[in-house]
């Protein structure tokens, strides 16, 4: 289990284009009152849901209100602040609505919209300067794999990203290897290690050892509360970015709790 005291485990969920803002109002209530039964202790492993745009002022009123101990964030992010952008979200709209985090560079982002290293580094400068934590994901494909060995693309995609980057700052990273994103087939707990701490190498380089120290890398890709327990054992692994598994209350606070039900 990880031990470093300068870094909370994060179990994030990410909805992706999955419940209204009325499911969402629902789910979130359901999945507060369903920790709080369990005791959940929210200091010791933080909890992040990431609904679609449209849910957030709902989800923002309801956490507010309830005063429930879950953060937020969006799935994305334009990397201008405003202006004749048609479709794109301002970081500024974000943390208006008080959201702490914004996953940038999904590997959904960079297949299906041809989102470029480039791309994705102006967005994490974009969340930054809006006082957002960008959840930055990287991960290799099938072909990769084959072709780079594990690390070779994450590690340049993780340079890329923090191009812009040069204070100290407040940054996640989600190593989620493409071909384990919603196939069934995790990353062995090894194979997520080998990467991780590759990536932290990366943060050591460009960050300083201060700041790797305290950067959170989540593994995505696949995560149950069947195999979660294994990659937190892993010491460079600091949390999960769950997919699928995340819109099932039992299952992603089974997840959440990994170390009361597995004994890690
Ligand atoms: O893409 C993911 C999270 O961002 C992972 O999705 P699954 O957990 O459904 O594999």
């Amino acid at each position: 289990m990880n031990i470093n005291p300068r870094r909370t485990p994060l179990i994030a969920g990410n909805w992706k284009m999955n419940l209204d803002h009325l499911q969402a109002i629902a789910f979130v209530q359901k999945l507060a009152w369903n920790l709080k039964d369990a005791n959940h202790d929210f200091a010791a492993v933080e909890v992040a849901v990431f609904p679609p745009f449209t849910d957030l002022r709902s989800v923002q009123t309801l956490v507010s209100a309830d005063k429930l101990p879950l953060a937020f964030g969006a799935q994305d992010v334009s990397a201008q602040d405003s202006g004749a952008y048609t479709g794109e979200i301002s970081g500024a709209f974000l943390a208006q609505l008080e959201c702490q985090y914004v996953i940038i560079g999904h590997s959904e982002r960079r297949t299906l919209h041809n989102e470029t290293d480039e791309q994705v580094a102006a967005k994490v400068t974009a969340a930054l300067k809006h006082n957002l934590v960008p959840l930055i994901c990287v991960g290799e494909s099938a072909e990769d794999l084959a072709t780079h060995g594990p690390s070779a693309v994450p590690v340049a995609q993780l340079r890329a990203a923090l191009a812009g980057v040069t204070n100290a700052a407040d940054i996640v990273v989600a190593y989620e290897p493409v071909w384990a994103i919603g196939s069934g087939q995790a990353a062995t707990p090894e194979q997520a290690e080998q990467v991780a701490a590759a990536l932290r190498g990366v943060l050591t380089e460009t960050l300083g050892q201060d700041v790797a120290d305290k950067t959170r890398i989540l593994y995505g890709g696949s995560v149950k509360s069947g195999n979660i327990a294994a990659f937190m054992r892993e010491p460079n692994v600091d949390g999960a970015l769950v997919g699928g598994a995340s819109l099932d209350i039992p299952e992603f606070s089974s997840i959440i709790r990994y170390h009361k039900h597995v004994g890690v």
